[in-house]
């Protein structure tokens, strides 16, 4: 299957500085593909890219197979928009908001009605419908945002900072609508800071640097390719050394001593059935084990460590 969206070797420059340094990207159709990074890393430059808002200084980009800068108006029709302050006339309702931005794409008014109605109630919107945006919550903002991509049945939906200033119902409740649409074939490219909702939605994601993509990929493998392993377990034990019991143990990438009697055990599976057999096997004394996830946050800290945050600077 060829990517919904593709860019490679993408060069931006304003002046002499590099906003994105050699991006290569592929998206498959389905994906909910997240940009991460610093400010100032190249996020947004490269969603602007994407969209064919501003012109590449070198590489070359597809979205849906086209060229966002020869075929401009095709790719606006093919692909929604929500940036950090979504653009929405404050003194028309929902329903005119989206009656005018329908007709922006060239939907005709019988199926556009049809297709807002089934938007609004789908967004659970409907009971605002007549509703002047002006008195939207951010939360509602979005929604309507959403319900926008889907009466122009948008293939591809890029989102800057979805969730920011939502609070955890609706934050919830859009990312609800976010992975029913994913498995409904729509892609999204989501930009955000909030790395633990990011953890929980994307099927991938790329860490920005300094306008370069410095990891890609799923969660759980660039975790393990910076941290060593997905879980992490604490191990208090007697009578054992946990480095030499756990040697060749299956999923077990690190042992490190923390204090008497107390390990750290870095691991790409739930281990601790075999952490406890063999502390036992081998005569030891098990007082306690407590594992957890390793988040995104985590493998961010350590992938940017020393590394100052204004990288524009
Ligand atoms: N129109 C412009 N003219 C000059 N420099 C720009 C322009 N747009 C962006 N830049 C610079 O390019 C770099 C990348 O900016 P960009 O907005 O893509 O970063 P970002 O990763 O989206 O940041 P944030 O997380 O703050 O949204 C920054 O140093 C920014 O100052």
């Amino acid at each position: 299957m060829s990517p919904v969206l593709e860019a490679r070797g993408l060069i931006k420059r304003y002046g002499r500085f590099p906003a994105v340094d050699g991006v290569d990207l592929a998206v498959e159709k389905g994906e909910v593909f997240g940009l991460l990074g610093p400010n100032g890393s190249g996020k947004t430059t490269t969603i602007l890219l994407l969209l064919g808002l501003t012109e590449p200084t070198a590489g070359s980009i597809r979205v849906l197979g086209l060229d966002p800068l020869r075929q401009p108006l095709t790719v606006k029709r093919r692909v929604g928009y929500l940036p950090d302050q979504i653009g929405f006339y404050d003194h028309l309702t929902a329903q005119e908001n989206l009656v005018y931005s329908a007709r922006l794409t060239g939907l005709v008014s019988e199926e556009a009605g049809k297709r807002i109605a089934g938007a609004l109630e789908r967004v659970r919107l409907a009971d605002v419908t007549h509703r002047r945006v002006a008195t939207f919550s951010r939360g509602m903002r979005q929604r309507l945002g959403l319900a926008e991509v889907l009466v122009k049945q948008a293939e591809i939906a890029i989102l800057d900072e979805p969730t920011s200033g939502l609070d955890p119902q609706s934050t919830q409740e859009l990312l609800e609508l976010i992975r029913e649409l994913a498995a409904e074939g729509v892609t999204f490219v989501l930009s955000s800071h909030l790395l633990a909702m990011m953890q929980t939605i994307c099927s991938r994601v790329a860490l920005f640097r300094k306008g370069r993509i410095g990891l890609i990929g799923k969660v759980e493998d660039i975790t393990s390719d910076i941290l060593g392993g997905t879980h992490m377990v604490e191990v208090e034990a007697q009578n054992t050394d946990l480095v030499k019991v756990l040697a060749g143990a299956p999923h077990v990438s690190g042992v490190t001593p923390l204090k008497t009697g107390r390990w750290r055990v870095d691991a790409d599976a739930d281990v601790r059935a075999d952490i406890a057999r063999r502390i036992v096997g081998a005569g030891g004394a098990l007082h306690s084990m407590t594992i957890r996830q390793s988040t995104l946050d985590e493998v961010y800290v350590r992938f940017f460590e020393g590394e100052s945050h204004d990288v524009a600077a």
